[in-house]
């Protein structure tokens, strides 16, 4: 889509033709963002006259129409401070439009048409421009209501980014406009329709820059990442505008532009329908790491607030995870068939309390006892029940009541119905007051917690009896080992979840009621019995207090386990959804159990599938490295089409010295030549070695696993020992591949012991 040049003169005559045409569009742009901002404070000034005016003349005009005054003022306010504070670049686009088929317009003041009118070009190829809209981050109407900038995401800026020269519609010239503040700083236009002549109030349309694509995504990359507003592509913005009434399903391999297409889609459906997604946006990232890279774009899409993204080992409350389990054990905590084994250890979990073998009460003068076989018979009965173990708790209290009342033999005294009810409530009320029916519950049905749960599965013992004939004495062995370290891992955090549910919030006893002090001088309040929640409150709590989002979107979605996806899914269970993923990146080693739990999740709601097919952040030197283990992790697999190239090959090296020192020296050599960040990539058991290599070469240099490299990229990489990253695990090809492709500009292999580099350096797994 590069522009073309005009001009056919070459040389210093043309460069400065050039220069001279760039500085007076530059001033064009100049004008219309002065504009836009004294069109903005006269909003302001206009807004506050109409406040002051109220305020002096008291009560004039209705309460509705003042308050409106007010948010007016407010909204102008924030629109100026947003565009002199947060807006780097507030307008960052325009398009200049043929004459529409018909001439009705939208909303936000333009013409609605998308196909140019039947006579807008003329026989001679010339046509005259109709229409220059300028796109920005918000929209803003001048005194007559005509646009002088539209919000990216009204339906009148679609053509800035669906436009193509194949199908340029209305669109004649796409201009991106740079600039910082009130300044602007340069133009890059891409032409749609080459073949024409245009002309503008009478002057010939002039065309500058390379494309801003290009310009884009040449520049350096830091350590987070930025909005892709001015050059979204057309078949990116497919998916960014699809409708949102069901769970939109977008693949696309590395650097497709997935996790930006995401992110950019959350601040659409804000905009496009606030009421409903002001209830909340669900962003959920594989790694902190890639939540902190991201978590600047929203706000720089005026998009606060109403989103959150969460790592995916930070969904419940109160628990970070961080650690990693090995490839084996995460495989089994991850698997659907730990839902059997959690389930067991719920229940199992109850008979760890310390309660009696006999449950000795005296009621009614009498001493009562429930034997051993009789509690397990209760107990049996009470767990019957549906609802979580801690809601079955009443039941199981009240099961105990009435086979204590059986026993009293109290029953068969009176036939008359109303004196029986009054004589069980009395003996109910007499067992219960007394402290060791009190103490025998609590320890016979003891309150679970989910990470009680957890710890009493990290017995090995036990945990073998939960899980017999569902993970074999290996897996059991494994896990067990994991819960018995210090911290939770990423993959324990959706057991958590899932033991949260098995289990229900405990109940909690009511409120009592405000400390009256009669009720102290008599001692009252001692007595009074403190009730528990009835099911009904307990629900409406329980509904209170899960968190429940309008949409969720899951980046990186290959990743999510069979239990994660549970998780995730409990988050959105009246939700419209956005998944994005490449199964092709995926470390899950079952991809098609992946899929099936993914398809649970979501249930039965339709489904639109969108696919990515151009690679924006790796030259074509480097995606064609990547692709070699695309076709050994997934033959058959198409790679996305790299949209550029560099011309730089990747650099292959062995260990010259120790692998700490190539991989530093390697290292510091990428420095020298990117503006902007490098990452050392090693398999997951080197993290901590790695963090040592590269110490003291400054922030620009991260070292990271293979696995924490999803979703990130650097201008330069250091992938370190391709077989150590492959071995790992079942999947280790797949993220093999996904840490060859995390450059934007130059990739260096370090080759270890089990690489097997031929004459040049080139690694076994990497060979033609
Ligand atoms: N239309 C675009 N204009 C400019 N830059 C773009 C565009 N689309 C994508 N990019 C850039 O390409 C890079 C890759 O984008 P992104 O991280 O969203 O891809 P991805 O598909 O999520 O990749 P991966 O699967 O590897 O995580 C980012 O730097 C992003 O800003």
């Amino acid at each position: 889509m590069a522009a073309q040049a005009q001009s056919s003169v070459v040389g210093p005559v043309a460069d400065s033709v050039r220069d001279s045409v760039r500085d007076q569009e530059i001033g064009v742009e100049q004008e219309h963002l002065d504009r836009v901002y004294r069109r903005l404070e006269e909003k302001i000034h206009e807004a506050e006259f109409l406040m002051d005016d109220a305020a002096r003349r008291g009560q004039v005009g209705t309460p509705g129409a003042l308050a409106e005054r007010d948010a007016q003022v407010f909204r102008a306010g924030i629109h100026l401070n947003r565009l002199n504070n947060e807006f780097e670049d507030f307008l960052f686009g325009r398009i200049d439009l043929l004459l529409g088929k018909d001439g009705k317009k939208g909303p936000d003041g333009a013409y609605t048409a998308v196909e140019p009118a039947e006579g807008a070009v003329r026989d001679d190829a010339t046509a005259d421009i109709a229409e220059t809209l300028h796109i920005g981050r918000i929209g803003v109407l001048d005194a007559e209501y005509a646009p002088l900038v539209i919000d990216w995401r009204a339906p009148a800026a679609a053509p800035f980014y669906r436009s193509t020269p194949v199908d340029p519609g209305r669109v004649v010239r796409r201009r991106v406009i740079r600039s910082k503040g009130r300044r602007v700083l340069g133009v890059e236009d891409d032409l749609m329709r080459p073949e024409l002549r245009a002309f503008l109030d009478g002057t010939e349309l002039p065309v500058v820059g390379d494309g801003a694509l290009m310009a884009a995504l040449g520049q350096a990359r830091g350590h987070t990442m930025r909005d892709i507003v001015a050059s979204i592509q057309a078949e990116q913005d497919l998916v960014i505008r699809a409708p949102a009434n069901s769970v939109t399903y977008v693949e696309g391999g590395p650097g497709t532009g997935k996790t930006a297409v995401a992110l950019h889609r959350a601040a659409y459906l804000l905009y496009q329908d606030r009421r409903r997604y002001a209830g909340g946006i669900l962003i959920v990232s594989p790694t902190p790491l890639l939540v902190a890279y991201t978590e600047g774009v929203l706000p720089s899409l005026g998009e606060e607030g109403q989103v959150a993204i969460r790592a995916i080992g930070s969904l419940v409350d109160g628990v970070t995870a961080t650690l990693y389990d090995t490839p084996a054990t995460a495989r089994a905590k991850g698997s659907s068939r730990m839902l059997k084994v959690l389930r067991k250890a719920a229940r199992g979990a109850l008979e760890q309390g310390d309660a009696p073998a006999v449950l000795r009460v005296v009621a009614f003068g009498r001493r009562l006892e429930l034997e051993a076989p009789e509690l397990e018979r209760i107990r049996q009965s009470a767990l019957g029940g549906t609802a979580p173990v801690n809601l079955l708790r009443p039941r199981a209290r009240r099961l105990l009541l009435d086979a204590l009342w059986e026993r009293s033999g109290a029953g068969s005294r009176h036939t008359d119905p109303e004196l029986a009810a009054e004589l069980r409530s009395s003996f109910d009320e007499d067992v219960t007051g007394e402290d060791s029916f009190v103490a025998f519950l609590d320890a016979w049905w003891p309150e679970l917690t989910p990470v009680g749960v957890l710890t009493a599965m990290s017995d090995e013992r036990r945990l073998g009896r939960w899980a017999r004939r569902v993970l074999n004495p290996g897996e059991v062995r494994r896990v067990a080992r994991s819960l018995r370290r210090d911290g939770r891992t990423v993959h324990d955090i959706a057991l958590l979840d899932e033991l949260e549910a098995i289990l229900g919030l405990p109940a909690r006893p009511r409120r009592r009621r405000e400390a009256d002090p009669l009720d102290q001088l008599t001692g009252l309040e001692e007595l009074m019995p403190v009730r528990e929640e009835t099911q009904r409150e307990r629900a409406e709590r329980l509904a209170q207090e899960r968190t429940e989002y309008a949409h969720v979107i899951v980046d990186e979605a290959q990743d999510v386990t069979p239990m994660q996806w549970r998780m995730i899914g409990r988050r959105g269970r009246h939700a419209t959804w956005t998944v994005v993923g490449d199964p092709a990146q995926s470390s899950w080693s079952d991809v098609d159990e992946a899929a099936q739990a993914r398809d649970e999740a979501l249930g039965s709601r339709p489904r639109r599938r969108f696919e990515l097919t151009v690679n924006y952040r790796n030259p074509s030197e480097i995606a064609e490295l990547a692709a070699r283990v695309l076709a050994l992790a997934m033959p058959g697999a198409v790679s996305p089409r790299a949209v550029r190239s560099t011309g730089v090959r990747p650099r292959f090296t062995g260990p010259s010295g120790t692998l700490a020192q190539t991989v530093r020296a390697e290292a510091a050599r990428l420095l020298g030549l990117v503006d902007g960040t490098v990452g050392v990539v090693v398999a997951m058991n080197r993290r901590e070695e790695a963090a040592h290599w590269v110490a003291g070469l400054g922030d620009r240099v991260v070292a990271l696993g293979s696995l924490e490299a999803k979703g990130l990229e650097y201008d330069a990489t250091v992938v370190v020992s391709p077989a150590e990253i492959a071995d790992e695990s079942p999947a280790g090809l797949r993220v093999l591949y996904v840490a060859l492709t995390r450059a934007t500009q130059q990739l260096t292999i370090v080759s270890g012991e089990r690489d097997e580099p031929d004459a040049d350096g080139v690694p076994d797994l990497l060979r033609d």
